[in-house]
C-alpha cells in the first residue's frame, strides 16, 4: 500500500507542546529537542512578538486579557503534528489552549525556587516587573495544579544542562509516540526527568 500525500499528518506524530512556569526553561529545551529530533520549532512568545510587537507593550497598552487571545491564535497555528512547541508559561490559563492540548504530547518544564532566581533577575516579563521571585513562587503554585492535568510527563531544569535534559525528553517522547502509535499502555502522568 502507498502512502497517500494529501494526508503527510498521517504519518506524523502528534505536536509536543511544551508548558510551565516562567523561566523553567521550555524555549530552551524545546529549541533543543526540535533539533534532536529534527523537527520544526515555534516559540509562541516569539510568535506574538513578531506579530504584535513586544509581549511588555501588549500588556500595558491593551491588558493580559488581549495578549491571551493573542497568545492562543499562535498556539492555535503552531500546534501542528510533527511541531514542537513552547508555550508562554501562562498559556494554559487559556480554556481554548487547553483544549488544543488534549491533541499534543505536553512536557511540564519546571524549575526550583532557588534555582530560578538568577534567570529572573532584572526581569523582562511583565508579571514579574514587581515581585520578583515572590512574584513567580505566587504565580507558579497558584498554575501548579492546571500544569500537572495536562502534563505526560515533567522534566526540571534545575541541576543539569539543558543539552542532558533535552536528550532524556527526547528519548521519552519517541518511547511515548512508539508506546501510542501500538496501541500500548503509555507511562502515568507523574514520570519524571530531572
Ligand atoms: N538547565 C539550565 N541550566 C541553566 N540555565 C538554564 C537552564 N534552563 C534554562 N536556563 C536559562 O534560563 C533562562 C530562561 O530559560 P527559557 O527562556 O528557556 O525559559 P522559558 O520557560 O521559555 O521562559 P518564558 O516564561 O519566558 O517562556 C534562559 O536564560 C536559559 O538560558
Ligand atoms: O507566565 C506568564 O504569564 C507569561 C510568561 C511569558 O512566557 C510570556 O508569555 C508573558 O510574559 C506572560
Ligand atoms: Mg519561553
Amino acid at each position: 500500500m502507498t502512502a497517500d500525500p494529501s494526508t503527510p499528518s498521517a504519518v506524523l506524530p502528534p505536536p509536543v507542546a511544551l508548558i510551565g512556569p516562567m523561566a523553567a526553561g521550555k524555549s530552551s529545551v524545546g529549541r533543543r529537542l526540535a533539533k534532536i529530533l529534527s523537527r520544526d520549532f515555534v516559540d509562541t512568545d516569539r510568535r506574538v512578538t513578531a506579530e504584535h510587537g513586544p509581549i511588555p507593550a501588549i500588556f500595558e497598552q491593551q491588558g493580559e486579557a488581549v495578549f491571551r487571545q493573542l497568545e492562543h491564535e499562535q498556539v492555535a497555528k503552531s500546534l501542528l503534528p510533527g511541531h514542537i512547541v513552547a508555550l508562554g508559561g501562562g498559556a494554559v490559563l487559556n480554556e481554548a489552549t487547553r483544549a488544543l492540548l488534549a491533541d499534543a504530547t505536553v512536557v511540564l518544564v519546571t524549575v526550583t525556587e532557588s534555582a530560578v532566581a538568577a534567570r529572573i533577575d532584572n526581569d523582562r516579563r511583565p508579571l514579574l516587573a514587581e515581585g520578583g521571585v515572590s512574584a513567580w513562587r505566587r504565580i507558579a503554585a497558584d498554575r501548579e495544579p492546571i500544569y500537572r492535568q495536562l502534563a505526560h510527563v515533567e522534566a526540571d531544569t534545575s541541576r543539569r544542562p539543558i543539552a542532558h535534559i533535552a536528550e532524556e525528553v527526547a528519548a521519552w517522547v519517541l518511547e511515548h509516540e512508539h508506546r501510542v502509535a501500538h496501541g500500548e499502555p503509555t507511562a502515568d502522568r507523574s514520570s519524571r526527568i530531572d
